[in-house]
């Protein structure tokens, strides 16, 4: 076996075709595929290039002295099966040992080439090379480039020789950059799991209720003290602040956790048939009663039963609820029997109950039948820090449900953050859907968001403002969609302190108009409705 090789004369050919294959090779490298793309790419390069045949990778087995065939070309899957050698043993073997390259002339005359992987019968007649090199990262061997190639061949041994070296070198690159991504990815998967863990434990105890504020932890801590006892729980707090999700918490923690949890909105259904569908009526009880039906106190029995907006109940509803805690039975409309029912009651109400009992619209004797442990569930704008904290969480939710994969640019939560939110979570979970639908790309950006705030605010002025006056239509900002048609919007949405906004647009899109309606997501045609209300057109 030769170890030294001579130098030899070169042609210009020659270096051509090198440097070629050593550019493709580095483009397999930066290409996207995978790491067995470019390794194999490299081996056909070789063989389809410069007549270096049967190209195979060697590497070392992990925790073992051997070393096996991981990719070839021109190989046959018995051939490439057949590839394991012991380090030291046979060319290959050797070159791993001694880090030395080898250039076996003649393998029919090379006492050492064991002929293992590759038959003698399925080479040429003629006098066949073998080349191999080591696998070289940061001086440690990885394995062995090697191939053959035909001695009679007009190329210089030497020249083969250095182009292995340089590509035995892309190769360790290849590997080792590969074994860092692996390594990375379980590394990452790894604590993406954890996390997820994390979270899942977070939540347990919690049932999907978010939020760190001492505010939200205190009326955690109290929902999950009441639920095992069967009392009566009073939910206080401002439209969407999660009132009914506490309501289920309390059932789902609770020994009724296998029983019905039902939930009627008092002030919701109509007073007329709000007794029938509480009660129950039995059948011929009024006009329409053609058959007997049972009422959601019925159907609760040994469940929970949910009554929201308990400050909305009618007088005589009142009574009729007074007369179902103290007794633990109904009578449906039209009956004359008591039917006993077991039910564990939660209500709830956005109203100041003690207020309604001073003004004589709320039975007092109720309102001490049901303010039996009051839990008060405090608005958006108490829990400090639960804002970013839900924020992520609805765009987690939305991103799923939309098929989108969207992220809050810089500064998009501490706006969020600092809104006054009236409408409370439902409201901010509204928002992030809108902003998610309406992102231009990925990132959801502050204009997005103050977009959207401002139109919110828009409306809360006129909710707040109780306004019977007419009032322009209001529109959602635009969606990306190709599908969106273009709108005209109400006087009464462009606002002043919009002006700022359109200008910065305007600056960073270069006096674009189109480009500028894009990023606040308008249509062109709504961009330049507003800068004319705003006295902005000439600019
Ligand atoms: N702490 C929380 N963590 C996660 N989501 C929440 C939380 N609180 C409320 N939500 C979500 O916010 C929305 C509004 O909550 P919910 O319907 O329970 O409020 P509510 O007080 O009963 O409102 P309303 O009085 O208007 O009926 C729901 O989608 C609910 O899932």
């Amino acid at each position: 076996m030769t170890i030294s090789i001579k130098p030899t004369t070169t042609t210009n050919a020659d270096e051509d075709v090198e440097l070629l294959i050593i550019y493709e090779a580095s483009r397999l490298m930066t290409h996207n595929g995978t790491a067995d793309e470019a390794i194999n790419g490299i081996l056909r390069l070789m063989s389809q290039m410069i007549g270096l045949n049967r190209g195979r990778v060697t590497l070392k087995d992990d925790d073992m002295d051997t070393l096996s065939i991981r990719y070839s070309y021109g190989l046959t899957p018995p051939e490439r099966a057949r590839g394991h050698y012991v380090i030291g043993e046979g060319v290959t073997g050797r070159v791993m040992q001694t880090r030395q390259v080898a250039v076996v002339q003649n393998i029919d005359d090379e006492p050492v080439y064991l002929t293992r992987a590759v038959e003698r019968g399925t080479l040429p007649q003629e006098t066949v090379a073998f080349l191999a090199v080591p696998i070289l990262y940061n001086n440690t061997p990885l394995g062995v480039l090697g191939a053959h190639r035909l001695r009679g061949r007009k190329r210089p041994f030497s020249r083969d020789i250095n182009l292995l070296q340089v590509l035995a070198t892309l190769i360790a690159q290849i590997l080792s950059l590969s074994r860092l991504i692996e390594e990375k990815t379980a590394l990452l998967a790894d604590e993406n799991r954890a996390l997820k863990q994390a979270l899942d434990q977070k939540t347990e105890g919690t049932h999907g209720i978010l939020g760190e504020s001492p505010a939200l932890r205190h009326a955690l801590r109290q929902a999950l003290h009441v639920s095992p006892t069967q009392a009566t729980v009073l939910l206080t707090g401002e439209s969407g602040t999660g009132k009914e999700r506490f309501a289920r918490l309390v059932h789902i923690t609770s020994q009724l956790r296998d029983g019905p949890f039902m939930a009627i909105n008092c002030a919701a259904i109509p007073e007329a048939l709000l007794e029938s569908e509480l009660f129950g009526h039995e059948k011929g009880a009024f006009t329409g009663a053609v058959v007997k039906k049972q009422g959601i106190i019925e159907l609760a029995n040994n469940g929970t039963l949910f009554l929201d907006e308990i400050g909305d109940l009618a007088l005589d509803l009142q009574s009729k609820l007074l007369h179902v805690l103290e007794k633990r039975a109904i009578k449906r409309v039209g009956g004359t029997q008591d039917i006993p029912v077991n039910v564990r009651i939660i209500a709830a109400t956005h109203k100041n109950l003690q207020k309604a009992v001073n003004e004589g619209q709320f039975r007092i004797d109720l309102f001490y039948r049901l303010n039996v442990f009051p839990i008060h569930l405090p608005p958006l704008r108490e829990r400090g820090g639960d804002v970013s904290h839900l924020a992520r969480h609805f765009l987690q939710r939305a991103n799923h449900e939309f098929d989108r994969n969207t992220v809050f640019g810089p500064g998009v939560l501490e706006r969020l953050d600092g809104y006054n939110w009236p409408g409370n979570i439902r409201q901010l979970e509204n928002i992030v859907k809108r902003a998610v639908l309406i992102a231009q790309n990925r990132e959801i950006t502050i204009d997005d968001v103050i977009l959207i705030l401002q139109h919110e605010s828009h409306i809360g002025e006129h909710l707040e403002a109780g306004s019977t006056k007419s009032v322009a239509p209001i529109e959602p900002p635009s969606l990306p969609s190709k599908s969106h048609q273009p709108t005209q919007r109400g006087y009464g949405w462009v606002r002043a302190d919009e002006t700022q906004g359109l200008l910065d647009a305007l600056r960073q899109t270069g006096g674009n108009k189109t480009r500028a309606a894009m990023t606040l997501g308008m249509t062109p045609r709504q961009f330049r409705y507003r800068l004319e209300r705003l006295g902005l057109l000439a600019q």
